[in-house]
């Protein structure tokens, strides 16, 4: 297949908004592709080359300036090869040989051609929003039940390889993915409950536990061996040398575990947010002493040779308590008193509580009603687009935030409003360094960014408006802290923005 094939089913992607007519585009597409080629155009389509990022600096594309060809001639087979040799690259002189590379492979490449590459290659083409489009493609593609796409990808974690076993297996070779030790899966997420009360009323039967302002960690070990993944499957096992030993010392053979990480200080109050990502990153070993994590276990999907991840919280809770007492997430109970439960997550210094229906399976990479979240402070995550220069105190500052929320149908982010509330000096230092790595251009007061940082934003609700493209403009909006743990597709959409207009009509 040609790269061209790809280029035009991704522009006639980004030209509706119909998801029957992106399904349908996609899956002609799929049709159409040779078998070993299917994982690449998976992997294009949805912006993440199968080698992961390739580590090119959008300047260096920049810089590359080729002519471009006048008939394509590109495979995507031929593409994917020479990725593989870019990302492959290492030692002396990979930065030359990379740059090489990518030269050649641009002078090949039509005008059009040169622009997809250039977007798959800065990650601005990463859609995760299209992903449920992409599985419900891969489904009608192969002629499968969407379902069983669904559940070989929370099990895979990869929508390349499910595509590849449902149109060359089908519905058996998608049936043939289980948990397997050593591969992370999708967590399960929650839905939020608009009070206690009505999340209590929801779940008659459920445990209560705090939501606990930490990262979320999943734990896969086999005997020895032992692995840790974050909420976006990124493996950090070399970064937390302390919960490795934790595990490793568990009563019991194998075990996957699903929990949240974080340090507390001395008096018991969780340490800023901040600090516990930046574990993730470093193995400095003076950072390790001064900020032990902690683990703190909420489920258990498999325990000795046993997957227990289609069986009922209860019985997942039993194996939890038997493997991992110690270490259970605080507050867990079945509630007589959730009001206490949530009274003391929040002195404890926590976000609030989740409320978990016990009769439940644990349902992979999905937002369901079984894990309800009771918070009463009200935050979004929101994509950072664009920042303006700070005035005054915050001169040759990266300061006034652009913020867009995510588009369900998978297009760019829709801009919903501004906000320099709520940064601190270091904050402000950062993304001062930082955006100007992830800049796409800028004019005379503003910065544009590749829409790849989250930041979570307190706000009073959100009004109509006609100076953003949505509709709405939210209200009082401050920053809370940057989620580095989440990915654009994890944002808020602009509907979750539209849903806080009811309340910032009705002041309290
Ligand atoms: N007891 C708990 N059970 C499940 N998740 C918990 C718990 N305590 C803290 N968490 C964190 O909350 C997240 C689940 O909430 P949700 O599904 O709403 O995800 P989220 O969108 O990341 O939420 P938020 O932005 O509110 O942290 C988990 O990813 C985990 O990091």
């Amino acid at each position: 297949m040609l790269l061209a094939d790809v280029v035009t089913a991704s522009a006639s992607l980004a030209a509706t908004r119909s998801r029957k007519a992106k399904i349908a585009t996609l899956a002609d597409l799929l049709n159409r592709a040779d078998e070993r080629e299917l994982p690449a155009v998976v992997a294009f389509l949805t912006g993440r080359p199968t080698q992961g990022r390739i580590g090119t600096g959008w300047r260096t594309l920049a810089e590359l300036g080729a002519r471009p060809a006048d008939e394509p001639n590109l495979t995507v087979a031929g593409v994917d090869e020479v990725l593989g040799e870019v990302g492959a690259a290492s030692g002396s002189g990979s930065a030359r040989r990379r740059a090489g590379l990518l030269a050649e492979l641009f002078s090949r490449a039509t005008e059009a051609e040169q622009q997809f590459l250039f977007r798959l290659l800065t990650g601005e083409l990463r859609q995760g929003a299209l992903e449920g489009v992409m599985l419900d493609a891969i489904a009608a593609a192969a002629d499968v039940p969407a379902e069983a796409v669904r559940r070989a990808f929370m099990l895979s974690g990869q929508l390349p390889v499910t595509a590849a076993a449902a149109v060359t297996g089908g519905e058996a070779a998608l049936g043939g993915f289980g948990l397997e030790l050593g591969r992370p899966l999708r967590p399960m997420l929650a839905s939020p409950a608009e009070s206690l009360d009505e999340a209590v009323r929801e779940h008659p039967s459920a445990i209560v536990e705090y939501k606990m302002d930490g990262a979320r960690i999943q734990v896969h070990r086999d005997g020895d061996e032992v692995h840790v993944y974050t909420r976006t499957l990124r493996e950090i096992t070399q970064h937390v040398g302390e919960l490795v030993s934790l595990v490793r010392a568990l009563p019991c053979r194998s075990v996957v575990l699903d929990g949240e990480t974080l340090a507390l200080t001395d008096d018991g109050r969780p340490r800023p947010f901040q600090e516990t990502m930046s574990r993730f990153g470093s193995t400095r070993e003076e950072q390790v002493r001064a900020l032990l994590l902690q683990p703190y276990f909420f489920d258990c999907l498999h325990l000795d040779g046993t997957d227990l991840l289609d069986k009922p919280l209860r019985e997942r809770n039993e194996a939890l308590r038997r493997v991992a007492g110690e270490h259970l997430i605080p507050g867990r109970t079945e509630p007589s008193d959730p009001d206490a439960i949530l009274a003391a997550a929040l002195d404890a210094g926590h976000e609030g509580v989740m409320v978990k229906a016990l009769n439940s399976p644990y349902a992979a990479g999905r937002r369901g009603r079984a894990w309800l979240k009771v918070k009463p402070v009200h935050t979004l995550d929101l994509v950072v687009l664009a920042a303006e220069w700070g005035h005054g105190r915050r001169t040759g500052y990266l300061s006034n935030l652009h913020l867009g929320a995510r588009d369900p149908d998978g297009g760019p982010p829709i801009m919903v409003g501004k906000t320099f509330k709520g940064l601190t000096d270091e904050l402000l230092a950062w993304q001062t360094r930082t955006f100007q790595e992830i800049e796409t251009h800028r004019d005379k007061w503003t910065v544009h960014v590749r829409p790849e940082l989250v930041v979570e934003i307190e706000l009073d609700g959100a009004q109509v408006s006609t100076r953003y493209p949505g509709g709405v403009a939210l209200r009082f909006a401050r920053v809370v802290r940057y989620r580095p743990d989440k990915d654009p597709a994890d944002a808020d959409t602009i509907d979750a923005v539209r849903a806080t207009l009811k309340g910032a009509a009705q002041p309290e």
